[in-house]
């Protein structure tokens, strides 16, 4: 008999990216699913799920308790409001979370296997229980630069960023295509005749953008043919959440820092939405530990991880394959845009690509099932 695992957030939009890959990749052979629901206890499971029972209620903690391992991509109000009352009624079963609650709590490990196995496994060893993916940019980044970061090379690096829609979630996704939508509508007999002036489409535009009537609730502004940057909550520094999440996670990530008894990689920069739909992609500034020649750190990159993939630094092989269309749906990480900047040897560019709701969200949680499966 199979171990039974609880799934938990299965039909939301991560979940479903998750379960379309645990699909893909025969994972429910592995183990016994068991559904479970915020709003539809006893509705019948995934039609594609053979053989499961209803969905059951996931805030009955007894009916969670009785499950070894969960895994949940239903949010970070779930994790705040489950997880705590779980613990206490006993419960020391595998907790694996999308939500960002717990993630940099001392008992929980961030989780991207390509790039720390070593500290997952060191954590399983000794007993931690929880076990949360990352930050969908922290993680695109890191899948792409893995190979720098695991020969140390890395002394500092800026990453501004272009994230996609999908960050905010489904809803925020279907504002910003009706937003293009409305746009396309309010200056539409004017893009039909080739004789119309350009600026009084782009005067067209402009007004429909500041129109109060343009559905916005999720973003706050138009996305379409704008751009937001900032992303997540206002720390009150001058840093967003987003931003802030750069340095952290990803040194949590590696193991590195003060509580590791090491100088943590200083990150930083700048997180700015853009209207792109579920890839997020960034433009890295990286000052090297020491001159080393471009072919040497293509290479090095390319060997990172089995999905990074280095873009020649050429406009054709550019536009064809380092954009947010050429990844989706795709475990790529193209990294390219790499050259020497004119600061000097050390500082190399470089820009990077990945679909947020695979190696940002869903793909993470997925082989961190099957590494607490003892199936990878
Ligand atoms: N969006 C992203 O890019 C990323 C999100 N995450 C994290 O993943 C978590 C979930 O995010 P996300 O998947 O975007 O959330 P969704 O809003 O898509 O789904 C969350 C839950 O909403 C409920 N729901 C209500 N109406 C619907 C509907 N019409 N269709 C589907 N589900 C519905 C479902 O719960 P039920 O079945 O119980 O009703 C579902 O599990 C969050 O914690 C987020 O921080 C992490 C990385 C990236
Ligand atoms: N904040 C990210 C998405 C996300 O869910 O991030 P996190 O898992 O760190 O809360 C974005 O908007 O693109």
């Amino acid at each position: 008999m199979s171990q039974a695992v609880g799934l938990v957030g299965w039909r939301g939009m991560v979940g479903s990216v998750l379960m379309q890959r645990m699909r893909d990749e025969n994972d429910f052979s592995l183990f016994e699913p068991v559904f479970f629901s915020t709003s539809n206890a006893g509705g019948k499971a995934p039609a594609w799920a053979d053989g499961a029972g209803p969905l059951r209620d996931a805030h009955d903690i007894d009916a969670l308790k009785s499950l070894p391992i969960i895994l949940t991509a239903q949010g970070g109000d779930y994790t705040s409001e489950v997880y705590p009352k779980l613990r206490a009624a006993g419960w020391d079963g595998i907790w694996i979370d999308a939500a960002s609650t717990l993630r940099m709590k001392d008992d929980a490990i961030i989780v991207l296997d390509p790039v720390n196995r070593p500290v997952i496994d060191a954590a399983l060893q000794r007993g931690v229980r929880n076990f949360v993916g990352g930050n969908c940019t922290v993680s695109c980044m890191l899948m792409g630069l893995a190979g720098l970061f695991r020969q140390d090379l890395i002394e500092w690096m800026t990453s501004m960023t272009y994230q996609a829609a999908s960050g905010g979630g489904a809803q925020h996704m279907r504002e910003l295509l009706t937003q293009f939508g409305l746009l396309n509508a309010s200056v539409r007999n004017l893009l039909d005749d080739p004789a119309s002036a350009i600026l009084e489409i782009d005067r067209g535009v402009l007004q429909a953008q500041k129109d109060p009537s343009l559905p916005q609730t999720h973003f706050g502004v138009p996305l379409a043919g704008n751009l937001i940057p900032w992303i997540d909550k206002d720390l009150g520094n001058g840093v967003s959440r987003e931003e802030w999440k750069a340095e952290a996670e990803t040194n949590k990530i590696l193991g590195r820092g003060e509580s590791f008894g090491s100088t943590p990689v200083p990150i930083d920069g700048l997180c700015v939405r853009i209207g792109a739909m579920r890839c997020h992609s960034q433009a890295l500034t990286i000052k090297l530990r020491r001159d080393i020649p471009l072919d040497e750190i293509s290479d090095i990159i390319a060997k990172g991880s089995a999905w990074a993939k280095v873009v020649p630094n050429e406009r054709d092989a550019t536009m064809r394959d380092l954009t947010p269309v050429a990844v989706t749906g795709t475990l790529d990480i193209p990294v390219g845009r790499l050259r020497k900047l004119s600061m000097g040897p050390e500082y190399l560019s470089a820009f990077t690509v990945g679909d947020q709701l695979l190696w940002g969200a869903a793909e993470p949680l997925r082989r961190m099932l099957r590494i607490a499966l003892g199936e990878l």
